[in-house]
C-alpha cells in the first residue's frame, strides 16, 4: 500500500538517511528503530507529509505522493492516515467522547464502523465517555488516543513512540490494538526504542544506519 523509493533527507551537509527502499503493505507492522537523533520521527513525519524527503518518492496504492500540495496532503491526512504519539496528542480540555466525535466527522458514518461505546470498550475504558481527558492518567489517555483510532478506522497508522511513557500493561495493550487494527487491514509502522514492542512487529527498519540495509522480517514472524 506504501512503496518508498530511494527516499533520503538530509539537513544542510548532515544526512539522516538515504537510498531507503522498503513497503509497508496492509495487515503489516514496520518497527523503524535506530538511535535518538537518526531520524525516525522525521521519516514518520515524510509519511504522514508533514514534511518532505530530500529524494526519493513515497507512493500511496501506485500514486506518487510526495508532490502532494497542501490540499491533498490535509486529505490524505484526514481519509487515510491516523497518529499516535507518546504525548497522546488529545483535547485535554474535552471529554473522552469529543475526543473520538473528532476522528469521526469528517467521514460519513459508514454502517459497520465501530462506536464510541465500541471503541472504548475494546480500550477497556467503557462507560468513561462523560469524563474530562485532562484527569485521566496516562496510561488512560493513550488508551483514549487508541480509541480514537478505532474509530477513525485508518488505512495507515503512523506511531511515533506511543509507548515511551506507559508501563507494560498498557504498552502490551497499545501493541495488541495495533495488531488487531493491522489484521484487519491496516498498514502499522511504529518508531520505537521498545525492545518487546519491536519484537512483535512483522518487519524491523534500522534507520540512520551507514549502509541503511533496508526492512528486515522478524524471527518470531517470519
Ligand atoms: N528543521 C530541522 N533542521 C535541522 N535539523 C533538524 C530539523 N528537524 C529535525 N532535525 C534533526 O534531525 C535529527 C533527527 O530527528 P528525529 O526527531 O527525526 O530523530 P529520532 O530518531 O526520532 O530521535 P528520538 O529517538 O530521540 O525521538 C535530529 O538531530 C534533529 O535535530
Amino acid at each position: 500500500m506504501i512503496k518508498i523509493e530511494n527516499l533520503g533527507k538530509s539537513y544542510g551537509p548532515r544526512t539522516l538517511w538515504s537510498g531507503l527502499d522498503f513497503t509497508v503493505q496492509r495487515g503489516q507492522l514496520l518497527a523503524l528503530v535506530g538511535p535518538s537523533g537518526s531520524g525516525k520521527s522525521t521519516l514518520l513525519n515524510c509519511l504522514g507529509l508533514l514534511d518532505s524527503p530530500s529524494t526519493g518518492a513515497i507512493h500511496h496504492e501506485g500514486k506518487d505522493i510526495t508532490g502532494f500540495g497542501p490540499g491533498a496532503a490535509r486529505r490524505y491526512r484526514r481519509d487515510v492516515l491516523g497518529y499516535l504519539f507518546q504525548n497522546y496528542a488529545l483535547i485535554e480540555n474535552a471529554t473522552v467522547a469529543a475526543n473520538l466525535e473528532v476522528a469521526m466527522k469528517p467521514r460519513r458514518k459508514r454502517g459497520g464502523s465501530p462506536t464510541v461505546a465500541d471503541a472504548l470498550k475494546r480500550v477497556g475504558l467503557d462507560g468513561r465517555e462523560k469524563e474530562q481527558v485532562h484527569r485521566l492518567s496516562g496510561g488512560e489517555q493513550q488508551r483514549v488516543a487508541l480509541a480514537r483510532l478505532i474509530v477513525k478506522e485508518p488505512a495507515l497508522v503512523l506511531a511515533d513512540e506511543p509507548t515511551g511513557a506507559l508501563d507494560h500493561e498498557n504498552t502490551t495493550l497499545v501493541v495488541d490494538i495495533l495488531r488487531t487494527m493491522s489484521d484487519d487491514g491496516c498498514a502499522v509502522v511504529i518508531a520505537t526504542h521498545n525492545d518487546a514492542v519491536r519484537d512483535r512487529c512483522d518487519t524491523v527498519l534500522t534507520v540512520g544506519s551507514a549502509t541503511e540495509p533496508g526492512p528486515v522480517k522478524n524471527k518470531e514472524h517470519a
